[in-house]
């Protein structure tokens, strides 16, 4: 069995945040986590990934909650926080591992959006820093999560998908699941879908 792992973020602003709150559940579910945790304000934004889910499949939970503290305080698993300040991602990333997927252990990882409260930092069991730089959280948690699954994340089928894209050297190719499968036989025509959440 592989153990839970799910993203929590910390803090929105609707109006200002409301894409980046979008893209951090939009990179949890593409990059191998399987629930995000949105504050409960962003109603918009657990709306537009839900969406993104139904058409191009899951599974992948969006959940909204007014008590990202106490979540977090009450985790029962490993708790990694994404921050600059944090210890190195290339010196931690094994033993993150170690205490999470690899012993079935659920793991939250927590990104912030406006100033994180300390309460987070004493929370967490590792506080990890993609660079010790500032950017942006769907950064940081794009290349944690790369590092937690070593990859093995870019390799996921999908489950219960209405759209399928198929690899193209140049152009798109989106496809519904029966004409994905008939296209490894031979030549199916696809369509345009720019209908991507972005
Ligand atoms: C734009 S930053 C704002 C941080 C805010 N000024 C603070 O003091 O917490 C938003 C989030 O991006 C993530 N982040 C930014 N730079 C990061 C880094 N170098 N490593 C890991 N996470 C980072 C953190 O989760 C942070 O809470």
């Amino acid at each position: 069995m592989t153990a839970e792992v799910v993203v929590l973020r910390y803090g929105h602003r609707p109006g200002r945040d409301d894409r980046m709150t979008t893209h951090v559940g939009l990179t949890a579910r593409a990059l191998g986590a399987d629930r995000v945790v949105l504050p409960d304000n962003a109603g918009q934004s657990a709306e537009t990934v839900r969406d993104i889910t139904d058409r191009f499949g899951g599974p992948f939970e969006v959940e909204l909650r007014d008590d990202q503290r106490s979540f977090t305080r009450g985790w029962d698993g490993t708790v990694v926080h994404l921050t600059m300040y944090g210890e190195r991602v290339q010196d931690v990333e094994a033993d993150v591992r170690a205490d999470s997927v690899a012993s079935d252990t659920p793991l939250l990882v927590v990104v912030g959006g406006e100033k994180v409260p300390f309460d987070f930092y004493e929370a967490a069991d590792y506080n990890v820093g993609v660079t010790n730089q500032p950017h942006s959280e769907v950064a940081g948690l794009a290349v944690f999560l790369d590092r937690l699954f070593e990859g093995a994340e870019l390799e996921r089928e999908w489950d219960d998908a209405d759209r399928v894209v198929l690899p193209q050297e140049t152009g798109k190719r989106v496809v519904d699941p029966a004409e994905a499968v008939a296209e490894r036989d031979g030549a199916v025509e696809g369509t345009d879908d720019d209908s991507d959440g972005g």
